[in-house]
């Protein structure tokens, strides 16, 4: 016998039903991406082939031929006596802090670990420590480059499946600093100071050396008392802040005083990887849209962008400036832009 009925779909009642299953499945997108609790993540690719100079070949587009010869870290025997005097002061060169660099980086060091030295091609994810990365379940692929550059005080206890456990490298200043470093970092991590102002040489001096601490002088208290190798520490060259700034956000240069915008610390480690790593990856970059008021910035604590009224950073133009990195493949997004 042959059944008459028509199909489901054609049916105003079943067209009914599938119209209301795309509304609920839109809103529940939609949601779901405007609160940033996505369960949108790409799955990062099996093994992504390592070309060296890659990184740097696709962020000249960006960079131009900018010299490539800078170290990384600010060096002892450059401040014996200063040849070629920077030419900006704090953050984007060490005009003026000379003295006080000479005692700090005496007791530091500069150099950069045989275990980083001795591979042919580098793998690195900069970590940055937007809402994003919760729940996302990329802490092994996050664990599996060669470098992690993790940033600030994010913490990765208690949220390894997330964000991983392996730290190489930890930019950071003094307000910035985690109060428990040894919970939050490896016993190798190098804790790389990035000085805006005198005083953080400063601060850093005053904790290795144990002297007098000045309370005076930071926007945040920093600690007191910060339980680190010294063998850990390094400062970082200021000439990548001056790239981020200048390259990457078009800021004036020299800065005028009334001035006070600078890249914020995701921005520069970014600048650093592509300069030190042949494949540059990316996660937990992307601040909510500004009339977004309720949504948490971080993955770690439940503070909004109202926090982040008076910080000198401008995140439009730096998600601008990371989007340009994203489309000439600079660098690659293991969380969503
Ligand atoms: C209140 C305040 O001053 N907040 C600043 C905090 C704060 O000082 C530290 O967390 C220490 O408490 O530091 C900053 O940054 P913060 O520590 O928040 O984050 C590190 C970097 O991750 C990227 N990020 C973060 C959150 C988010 N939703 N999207 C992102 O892309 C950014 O690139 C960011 O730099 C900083 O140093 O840049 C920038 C923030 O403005
Ligand atoms: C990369 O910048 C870091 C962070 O992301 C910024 O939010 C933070 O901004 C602070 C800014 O550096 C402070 N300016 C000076 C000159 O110290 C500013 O100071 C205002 C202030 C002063 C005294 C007491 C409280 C606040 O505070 C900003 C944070 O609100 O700079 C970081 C690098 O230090």
């Amino acid at each position: 016998m042959i059944n008459k009925s028509p199909p489901l779909c054609v049916c105003p009642a079943g067209w009914k039903l599938l119209a209301m299953l795309a509304l609920v499945l839109v809103i529940t997108v939609w949601y779901s991406i405007s609160r940033e609790d996505s369960f949108y993540f790409p799955i990062p690719d099996k093994e992504e082939p390592c070309l060296q100079g890659e990184a740097e070949r696709k962020a000249a587009k960006l960079f131009g031929n900018y010299s490539r010869d800078q170290p990384i870290f600010l060096q002892l025997k450059d401040y014996f006596w200063v040849k070629t005097p920077s030419a900006y002061e704090l953050p984007y060169g060490t005009k003026g802090s000379e003295d006080m660099l000479l005692r700090v980086l005496a007791i530091t060091s500069s150099s950069i670990p045989e275990s980083i030295l001795r591979l042919q091609c580098r793998r690195c994810v900069v970590v940055g420590n937007g809402h994003r990365l919760r729940n996302s379940s990329l802490g092994e692929a996050i664990d599996k480059h060669d470098m992690v550059i993790r940033l600030n005080n994010a913490p990765v206890s208690g949220y390894e499946g997330d964000v991983g456990s392996k730290t190489t490298m930890r930019l950071f200043y003094p307000e910035s600093a985690h109060f428990n470093p040894k919970v939050e970092n490896n016993p190798d991590t190098l804790l790389v100071l990035v000085a805006f102002k005198a005083m953080d040489f400063h601060w850093i001096e005053s904790i290795l050396s144990d002297k007098k601490r000045v309370r005076k002088g930071f926007w945040k208290q920093p600690p007191l008392i910060w339980d680190v190798n010294p063998k850990q520490i390094r400062i970082l060259n200021p000439f990548f802040m001056e790239v981020a700034a200048d390259k990457l956000l078009s800021l004036p240069m020299p800065q005028p005083r009334k001035v006070k915008q600078k890249p914020t610390t995701g921005l520069l480690a970014i600048t650093l990887a592509l300069h030190l790593c042949d494949v540059v990856h990316i996660a937990g970059f992307g601040y909510p849209d500004p009339y977004n008021r309720k949504q948490t910035i971080h993955y770690y604590e439940q503070i909004t962008l109202k926090s982040m009224a008076g910080s000198g950073h401008n995140v439009s133009q730096e998600a601008l400036a990371i989007k340009r990195m994203l489309e000439i493949g600079a660098v690659k997004n293991l969380t969503y832009f």
